[in-house]
């Protein structure tokens, strides 16, 4: 094992006669495979989220959590959890004990070792051993284990105790009988996480304490006996020593005892548990507890729980939840005629509650190993199932307190609306928040009138324009390279094109009859194609889109052509741009002294012209020229007969230009 640390030996030859630099030559002897429990330690993040200080309190829950699974598997009662050190922790429960017998498929070792040396070993796969357990990976023993400098487990089972000893994964010696246990059974594991992993981490006394108290709020048939050496616990904590935690009424007393004294409540708790309908094969579908306090204050809390594992960041039954209780609430007031009850959204009734939500399922899916967040699809459908008639019921029950509640949700939902109007009002219609196409990069600042969108020909440039540009107020939208010819398409055909439909998107203020410059999302729109013959035929066409489509867009003046060189001349530290061959003959007469050899090159296309020269010579607004674009102001219907006509060649003869210099912008006749 150790050698797959020793890079020497892994390491690749060096290519012969390589670039100065270089790196080794890549090939299968690269290609590392980590057996056994080494990828736990090389990569603790993919299995405990990371070594901080949540990850190091991870592994508590991992212990813990396979306690509670033989708890709510109706096998054990109590829970014992001591903090034995500053580093050390053990956890003992009285349920079946960890099976100790060898393993059909690795004869010479128990079951046990297999569960503490093995990923993906577990009695929680096939649902026969536990319904609705929390573990479910098979990897959070053995994940402890590899990262624990030692670990001890002991088992009481068939009245007999065994145990084995770990250090960093590594088994110190075969599981061994200790001697009887008449009159105990379950399981027992004492461990102290890794310095080597964790640096000078402990655990934190009142966490712990923490994590106990939910647990045991989470499941009524357990208690859990807690104890910690008093030198443990810090200065001003009121983490007790020692204490027999045990919630009789769940949830609702896990509640309660977190509102605390004075609980600014608007009706009592609405509380209860609700059995999920049976699986087809006709065992436990699971279950649904839960507790919520609307508050007067809008102090919002929402808690939630798959078989006992902590949430945070929600999930599908948070989804049914939330669904539940606002079409709760919807249907109340519509029994009850309150016709604005129907702007209610979720967010209204949330944002008004404080409430915890366990549910148990079988097999349940979670994003990851630190299991986040809720993933299983039905969890959603049987929780608002489960809640709908419940709320109905419960609203029902008692219409004068209903229709309180009733009224403070409809008043916070018309604030919300109040606030959405005024905010609206002052963003201003022209950078309102739209459906945006995703190639687009946009700019940060939020005032349209102070920012520009760069319209550019393929991938390439588009990355290059995206590394040139200021986030702040120039946003980049690549096109791919040959747009439609809008000249000879029609109108349907125009509309469905997704480049020129990304480009209307992107601007937002609409095509055609719906055109609304006031909407329009940037100060300036810039054409920006490469500086040859191609790059102005895409340039024609998307004028020629602009001059059909958006007319007012080019008559406000907001439509621009970027103006990048072609070539680009050096001699010594001098650098000049050059427009086109005539500018560039010009340029090695009057810039650069008489017969200097002047270094000439030409630029293939804005992707491959170095980042800091599309910035300097085209982009960077103090730097830059600009061709605004202006139509001839002739009768519109002749000019339009005439793009028609002309397309496809020199539509953009139809234009008139004006040069934007940095700071002076000056007419001139092209
Ligand atoms: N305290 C315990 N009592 C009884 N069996 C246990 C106990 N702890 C672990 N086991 C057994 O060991 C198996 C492996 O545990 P481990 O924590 O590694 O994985 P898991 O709980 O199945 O899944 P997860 O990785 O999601 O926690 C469990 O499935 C269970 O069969
Ligand atoms: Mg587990
Ligand atoms: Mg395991």
């Amino acid at each position: 094992m150790s050698d797959l640390f020793d890079s020497d030996k892994s390491g690749g030859k060096k290519v012969p006669g390589g670039r100065k630099g270089a790196t080794p030559e890549y090939g299968a002897q690269d290609i590392e495979v980590l057996e056994g429990l080494e990828p736990v330690r090389r990569r603790p993040g993919m299995y405990i989220g990371g070594t901080d200080d949540n990850a190091y309190h991870h592994l508590a829950s991992e212990i813990l959590d396979n306690a509670m699974d033989e708890a709510v598997a109706g096998h054990a009662t109590s829970i014992e959890m001591r903090l034995e050190g500053s580093r050390t922790l053990m956890v003992r429960d009285n349920g079946r004990g960890i099976p100790t017998d060898p393993h059909p498929k690795f004869p010479d070792k128990s079951a046990l070792e297999v569960i503490f040396t093995t990923l993906h070993a577990g009695g929680k796969f096939s649902g026969k051993a536990y319904d609705t357990s929390g573990g479910l990976h098979g990897v959070g023993s053995s994940v402890v284990n590899a990262l624990s400098e030692k670990l001890e487990v002991e088992v009481a089972r068939d009245r007999l105790l065994y145990r084995q000893d770990f250090a960093r994964g590594i088994p110190l010696g075969p599981l061994a009988e200790i001697g009887n246990a008449p009159n105990r059974r379950g399981t027992t594991v004492r461990f102290t996480p890794d310095p080597e992993i964790f640096g000078s981490q402990h655990f934190s006394a009142a966490r712990l304490y923490r994590l106990c108290c939910s647990k045991a709020a989470l499941f009524r048939g357990v208690a859990i006996q807690w104890k910690c050496e008093a030198s443990l616990i810090k200065a001003g904590d009121e983490t007790p020593t020692e204490a027999l935690i045990q919630f009789p009424n769940g949830l609702e007393d896990a509640l309660t005892a977190e509102l605390g004294e004075k609980p600014d409540l608007l009706s009592p708790l609405w509380a209860g548990e609700a059995e999920l309908p049976l699986a087809a094969d006709g065992r436990t579908g699971g279950k649904v507890e839960w507790a919520v306090a609307f508050l007067e204050s809008g102090n919002a809390t929402l808690s939630s729980y798959c078989n006992t594992i902590p949430t945070p960041q929600g999930g599908t039954h948070e989804a049914g939840f939330r669904a539940a209780l606002v079409k709760g609430f919807r249907a109340w007031g519509d029994q009850r005629k309150v016709k604005r009850a129907a702007a209610i959204t979720a967010e209204d009734v949330m944002g008004a509650i404080a409430a915890k939500l366990s549910v148990f399922i079988r097999e349940p899916q979670f994003q990851g190993q630190t299991k986040d967040r809720l993933t299983t699809q039905e969890a959603t459908r049987l929780v608002e199932g489960a809640l709908r008639d419940r709320i109905d019921h419960w609203l029902g029950g008692n219409p004068q307190q209903a229709d309180n509640l009733l009224t403070f949700i409809v008043e916070r939902a018309e604030e919300r609306l109040r606030r959405r109007e005024s905010k609206d009002t002052a963003r201003k219609s022209a950078t309102r928040k739209l459906r945006l196409p995703g190639k687009l990069t946009d700019c940060t600042r939020e005032n349209a009138s102070e920012t520009e969108i760069f319209l550019v020909e393929g991938e390439s440039a588009g990355g290059s324009a995206r590394q040139a540009r200021d986030r702040e107020t120039q946003a980049v939208l690549p096109l791919r390279g040959k747009i439609l010819n809008v000249a000879s398409a029609t109108v349907d055909k125009m509309r469905a094109n997704q480049e020129l439909r990304d480009l209307t998107e992107a601007l937002g203020c609409g095509v055609g009859s719906t055109f609304d410059v006031s909407k329009l999302r940037y100060g300036r729109v810039i054409i920006m194609t490469d500086a040859d013959v191609d790059g102005a035929h895409i340039a024609s066409l998307l004028m020629t889109f602009f001059y059909r489509e958006m007319p007012d867009l080019i008559r406000h003046g907001h439509l621009h052509l970027a103006q990048p060189p072609l070539y680009r001349l050096t001699h010594g530290a001098k650098t000049v741009y050059a427009m086109n061959d005539q500018d560039r003959e010009r340029r090695i007469k009057t810039e650069f002294k008489a017969n200097a050899k002047v270094e000439v090159s030409r630029f293939k296309g804005l992707g491959e012209m170095p980042v800091t020269d599309l910035k300097q010579t085209t982009m960077d607004p103090a730097r830059r020229t600009l061709l605004r674009v202006v139509a001839l102001p002739e009768d519109r219907h002749t000019t339009n007969e005439r793009v028609e006509s002309l397309m496809g060649r020199k539509p953009e003869l139809r234009f008139r230009f004006i040069q934007e210099h940095a700071r002076s912008v000056e007419d001139l006749d092209v």
